[in-house]
């Protein structure tokens, strides 16, 4: 599949945005005139630029307000197209974007555009270009992509034909089966864009929200299974306009979009290998490494200029100090399978935070090269001879993510490079036969909101997480939005937090905590020996335990023992959930959880309450529960 993206995704010069397209590894792009109108470079120079970058030049756009009109503009039309097959030329672009008219057409007959469009073609042909009509969703008279194709097959000139747009037919909910009935030949371009559902006129969605494929509600899948079955083998372009990505580093955008095409690609490959057998189409899909979905959390790193307040915390929780590692500043804890690494490696007088995930896989190898293959970093590791090789790469908020080995009885290979326990940490004490918390249940990481739809399509591209349904919880600063990214067996579940901006102090100036959950198989006296071992809990205020006896009926001593103890409840169907948490040291705390008669959810009515707590916690107000 011949990949492309149009220069409206981008932030940045024309120039730069041509190298990030072609360091992302697209095949071309197309020009969007406004780039080259502010480009002090000629289009000879850009037309070199793109040649020797290896970047082909696939279409110029757009040109709009040309068909349905009176004599008079439409001599001033052709015109204005003139000029711009000149440009072409110079440039050595072959297609041209012809946009239905959106404001000046007067005449509402197909005819009367057929005829407009073949005099384009006319000229068009003059200087050896093609010129794709496209469909918009709110064009005046000529808004289905049906209704193009018809005005092109009356036109019947060989330098007319159809440009698709993923946005203007989903968005308008029109039926994309009828691709196949168009002649391959005849779709001249193809553009691809998703977007998220919106109750808003088409204008403004496409012009402010679309998003790459796999970022949005679309079925771009079903798409462009259409599109490969009716032969079509040119380029598929994306093309998003996106208030966001005009902002971000164009780099990073290009990156995000490459991924998305190409995941794009592979599940389309695989949608058609499942509905047409062995069916060969002249547009090849390319496939990746095929991965199943993570089995489990292998660790947790936290990483922190002083270890002491991090691992006091999980003392108190009830885990074991496993060891130092042998040759650098990192000690692990565990209880269960749940293993915290707590590296002082180049952490330097940094607050503690999470810095790194591993994850259980079948094969850490291929599941490396697939996300290596979607464009992701992978992470520089030194290993020295005597240790275990591991792979991982950067998730967009640069969290490092380990792809490790499952193992049968959920030991870690790597954890004999730990030890001995006796030389480590000021309390150890040996791991209790049957530890209570016994697994990492969920990791919570917050995101910028400007990266947030990256870092989804990131985590269910390369690791086939699946989103589950988003939540918006209130929090004093914002309104915090949480997507979970969960394997089907719920053995990986990550909570991605979108962290509102603080607005005083300016982008990226306050930091979000984030958090990993732990699972225990008996959360009360979890509690109670945390109690007896100091934790501090985050207090939860008594109103919320009169709302939880209003909801549900609980025993008034049940009830008397979460308020006692800060423990928060919530039910789901026959299923109870309990969890609390621990303070905040740096940019990180602990959850324990509890899931009884099979609840499956994260507590969200309780997390405006954690939030607001945290809130008050972080601007030292005082903490009532201690007096
Ligand atoms: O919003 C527009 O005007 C516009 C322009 C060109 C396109 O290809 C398109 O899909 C939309
Ligand atoms: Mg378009």
């Amino acid at each position: 599949m011949r990949t492309s993206i149009a220069t409206v995704c981008l932030s940045g010069t024309l120039e730069e945005k041509m190298r990030a397209c072609a360091d992302a590894g697209f095949d071309g792009v197309e020009i969007f005139e406004p780039d080259l109108l502010v480009s002090p470079s000629s289009p000879e120079q850009i037309r070199a630029l793109a040649e020797s970058l290896g970047l082909t030049l696939d279409l110029y756009q757009p040109f709009r307000d040309f068909e349905g009109v009176d004599g008079p503009l439409l001599d001033a039309n052709l015109e204005r197209a003139r000029a711009k097959f000149e440009l072409m030329n110079r440039l050595g672009i072959g297609t041209m974007l012809l946009c239905s008219n959106v404001g000046t057409a007067t005449i509402d007959d197909d005819a009367v555009a057929a005829e407009h469009l073949r005099l384009l073609g006319g000229l068009a042909a003059g200087y050896g270009v093609k010129v794709a009509y496209e469909a918009l969703a709110w064009g005046r008279y000529v808004n289905d992509f049906e209704h193009a194709q018809r005005i092109v097959d009356l036109a019947d000139h060989p330098q007319i034909g159809t440009c698709l747009d993923s946005f203007h037919i989903l968005s308008r909910g029109w039926d994309p089966a009828a691709i196949e009935k168009i002649p391959a030949e005849k779709i001249f371009f193809v553009q691809l864009a998703d977007a998220p559902e919106l109750s808003l006129d088409v204008l403004s969605w496409s012009r402010h929200y679309r998003v790459f494929p796999g970022e949005g509600a679309f079925d771009l899948v079903r798409f462009m299974a259409h599109l490969v079955r009716s032969g079509y083998d040119g380029p598929v372009s994306l093309e998003i306009f996106n208030d966001v990505f005009r902002q971000t580093a164009e780099d990073r955008t290009a990156v995000d979009a490459m991924r998305s095409l190409i995941w794009l690609e592979e599940r389309t490959a695989s949608y058609l290998g499942q509905h047409d057998g062995g069916t060969q189409y002249p547009m090849s899909l390319a496939t990746l490494p095929g991965v199943a979905e993570p089995t489990g959390f292998n660790f947790a790193e936290v990483k922190a200029g002083n270890p002491d307040a991090v691992s006091e915390l999980l003392y108190q929780l009830g885990f074991t100090f496993a060891g130092r590692h042998r040759s650098k500043p990192v000690q692990l804890w565990t209880s269960g399978t749940a293993r915290v690494i707590i590296n002082g490696q180049q952490a330097g007088g940094m607050e503690p935070g999470i810095s790194a995930l591993g994850l259980d896989v079948q094969d850490p190898l291929a599941a490396a090269s697939r996300a290596v293959q979607l464009r992701a970093s992978p992470v520089p590791r030194r290993s020295q001879a005597d240790e275990q090789v591991l792979q991982a790469v950067f998730a967009p908020d640069s969290t490092e993510v380990f792809l490790c080995e499952a193992t049968a009885d959920g030991t870690a290979a790597w954890a004999d490079e730990f030890g001995p326990a006796e030389t480590g940490g000021a309390q150890t004490g040996g791991q209790p036969a049957q530890p209570l918390i016994s697994a990492i249940d969920h990791i919570n990481l917050s995101q910028p909101w400007q990266h947030f739809d990256e870092a989804v399509l990131f985590y269910e591209s390369t690791l086939s997480l699946t989103p589950i349904a988003s939540q918006e919880v209130p929090s004093p600063m914002g309104l915090v939005r949480s997507q979970v990214m969960r394997s089907a067996d719920g053995g990986v579940r990550l909570a991605l937090n979108i962290a509102p901006l603080i607005v005083e102090s300016g982008p990226g100036g306050a930091e979000y905590p984030q958090h990993v959950a732990f699972t225990s198989t008996d959360l009360i006296a979890t509690a109670r020996s945390a109690a007896e071992r100091g934790l501090r809990f985050l207090p939860v205020p008594a109103n919320y335990y009169e709302d939880l006896a209003a909801r549900f009926r609980l025993d008034p001593e049940f009830l008397a023992e979460l308020q006692e103890l800060n423990l928060l409840y919530d039910r789901d169907g026959d299923g109870a959930f309990l969890h609390f948490y621990t303070g905040t040291v740096g940019n990180v705390f602990f959850e324990v959880v509890e899931r009884r008669g099979g609840y499956e959810g994260y507590g969200a009515p309780n997390a405006p309450v954690r939030l607001a707590s945290q809130y008050l916690a972080s601007r030292g107000e005082p903490n009532r529960k201690d007096g």
